[in-house]
């Protein structure tokens, strides 16, 4: 079932060039959709469109059959959760514990606190991500990686039906890339809608689902992961010469670089 549909979006920046042009998705529970693109081809913005915070220039965006742009930020909130890009999130001055209760602001009343079922739920997110340990820390002395992982969870306590997330594993090291990999394919096992984005198309081949190629005239092609990735689209996209491998050692499809 579709949570999100994209009819026919254009998009640009006020004087920027076209971003995306006659874009076209639909976001269903249980599926995860990889964005694969080039720098700079509007995969952020995509993201942005998706959860309400830019609106298209043309064209439709529904959530559960009702226009994004009739939906209040709360409204949005209690059902779509966004993991930004990293540059958007350095020298946050809150607590880990204070981030994580801001993951609960959309359902709380405007005169609600948070309970000690919330408090119980950001120990129980942060178990999940192997990182009890910064509870009590200063977002602002987190590494990156470890930023990135307490981002993740902030979305987690939204409890959302669908996960939006930008390049979320673009700070971390591979064990925790893997972390993340399988939670995303837990959630999506678990009903949640999830779109990402990613510069790594062996993300795409790992996670085994959708695959959405935005290329540089602000097109996207979708489809299944198995038809999507080729070394004859990926070179095409990213305009650099690579192959795509069926490795039996790994049993699944690798793409690696040339130089
Ligand atoms: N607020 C803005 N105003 C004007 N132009 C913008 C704005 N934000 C982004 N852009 C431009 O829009 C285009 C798409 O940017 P976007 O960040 O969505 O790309 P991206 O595919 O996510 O890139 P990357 O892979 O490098 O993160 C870029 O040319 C960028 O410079």
């Amino acid at each position: 079932m579709a949570i999100l549909e994209v009819s026919n979006v254009q998009f640009n920046y006020p004087k920027g060039p076209q971003c995306l042009d006659q874009v076209n998705l639909a976001l269903n529970t249980g599926e995860i959709t990889t964005i694969l693109g080039p720098n700079g081809v509007g995969k952020s913005t995509f993201l942005q469109l998706l959860c309400g915070l830019l609106q298209p220039t043309g064209g439709e965006i529904t959530l559960n059959g009702c226009a994004m742009d009739s939906l209040s930020p709360a409204k949005r909130a209690q059902t779509i959760a966004l993991v930004p890009q990293m540059n958007q999130i350095a020298g946050l001055p809150y607590t880990v514990l204070d981030y994580l209760l801001m993951g609960k602001t959309a359902s709380m009343g405007l005169f609600h606190k948070p309970q000690s079922a919330d408090y119980q739920a950001a120990e129980k997110v942060l178990q999940r991500l192997n990182c009890s340990q910064l509870l009590e820390r200063s977002c602002a002395s987190l590494s990156g990686g470890q930023l990135q992982l307490v981002t993740v969870g902030k979305a987690l306590m939204q409890k959302p039906k669908l996960l939006l997330l930008d390049e979320p594993t673009a700070a971390l090291d591979y064990k925790n890339q893997v972390e993340i990999l399988r939670l995303l394919k837990d959630l999506a096992h678990s009903g949640l809608a999830i779109a990402l984005t990613s510069h790594d198309p062996n993300q795409a081949i790992l996670l085994e689902d959708r695959v959405a190629l935005l290329d540089k005239t602000g097109h996207l092609r979708v489809g299944p992961m198995t038809t999507m990735i080729s070394a004859e689209n990926l070179s095409q996209i990213y305009e650099t010469d690579l192959t795509v491998t069926f490795v039996p050692n790994c049993q699944r499809l690798v793409c690696t670089l040339m130089i």
